[in-house]
């Protein structure tokens, strides 16, 4: 017997979910499952269709072809009712600058049907717990880059979404009000709340997501969580050369000394010559005497344990980072 009574829907799936732009395949027929509870992670560098993704799950990007389901609401069908289901924290500011801080959250609530009592209840007991108690009457302007975001999430969990769901959401910030919306992000899980996110960032996926998407030209490479994804890398690590002069000259000698395939890959970044590779540290001697060969110094030399850096170039021979 097939009994799938016991099966939780999914928080958030889609299916063949496809956006064109012109000739430009944004997002091309995507199957992702986000299962309640989870904080799942969508990973990708600039221009992965990370954002078109997020747009299409939320109703703002309306997609060329294929099925976005928040629960069991299809988000094209039934836009309004997905829009009550989902919390939407956006990469651009969109708080209202005519409003105070008081007011954004209170007209939120208003907007998605709250009494004029609830409103204002949700909305001081946000402004406690996202700690913008003392800011509530002050213009949004007056808020920093961390307190505009802070509130964004407040606002975006206020009507209680299913899912929230959030596009890049510490780009721009300080590194303490990045650590400070981990930690607002991981106590709302906690609580139960399923959240959905986007980051070029492969720390931030790392260190808050239970499962990751790597994305890239909008497809999904890779799927796991970040141990899992690591493992897949095959144990590959990174050995960091850094020389004086051009490390052009020393990338196209070390390709001929160590022959560049599958299992060793070499990249350039701005940190230096990245050799990606299983047993790279066995290279180290051939790397230094390239590097003499060539009359270039080498100054630094590391070695890097495998992350989701190392996983993406394996996957695709380039970094991550723009
Ligand atoms: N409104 C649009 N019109 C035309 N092309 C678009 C539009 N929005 C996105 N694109 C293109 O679709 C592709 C995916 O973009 P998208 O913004 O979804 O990527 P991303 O991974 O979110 O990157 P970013 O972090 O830069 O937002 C890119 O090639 C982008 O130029």
């Amino acid at each position: 017997m097939n009994d799938r009574s016991d099966v939780p829907t999914a928080a958030v799936r889609t299916v063949k979910l496809r956006k064109v732009y012109g000739n430009n395949v944004a997002v091309d027929d995507l199957d992702l499952t986000v299962n309640g509870g989870e904080i799942f992670g969508l990973l990708g560098p600039n221009g992965a269709g990370k954002t078109t993704t997020g747009g299409m799950i939320t109703t703002r990007v309306l997609p060329t072809s294929g099925q976005a389901f928040v629960g069991d609401v299809d988000v094209v069908a039934h836009p309004a009712e997905a829009k009550a289901k989902i919390g939407v924290v956006p990469q651009s500011n969109t708080l209202d600058r005519a409003l105070s801080v008081a007011q954004n959250l209170y007209f939120h609530g208003r907007y998605f049907g709250m009494s004029k009592r609830v409103a204002k209840e949700k909305t001081d007991e946000l402004l406690t717990r996202f700690r913008l108690e003392d800011r509530a009457k002050l213009s949004v302007s007056a808020l920093s880059g961390g307190m505009a975001q802070r509130l964004m999430v407040a606002r975006a969990i206020m009507h209680e979404p299913t899912v929230l769901v959030l596009d890049e959401p510490t780009s721009g910030l300080d590194p303490q009000s990045r650590l400070a919306l981990w930690d607002i992000l991981r106590d709302l899980n906690g609580a139960g709340q399923t959240v959905l996110l986007t980051t070029h960032y492969m720390e931030e996926a790392d260190e808050l997501c239970d499962r990751i998407a790597i994305m890239d030209h909008g497809k999904i490479l890779a799927l796991g969580s970040a141990s899992e994804l690591k493992a897949k890398a095959g144990g590959a690590s990174t050995l960091l050369v850094k020389v004086s002069g051009d490390p052009g000259e020393l990338i196209q000698k070390l390709e001929n000394a160590i022959g560049v395939d599958e299992r060793v890959k070499i990249v350039m970044s701005e940190s230096g010559v990245k050799i990606i590779g299983k047993d790279v540290a066995q290279l180290i001697s051939k790397v230094v005497s390239s590097a003499e060969g060539l009359g270039l110094k080498v100054y630094d030399l590391s070695l890097v344990q495998p992350s989701l850096e190392t996983v993406f170039i394996n996957l695709t021979g380039r970094e991550l980072r723009d």
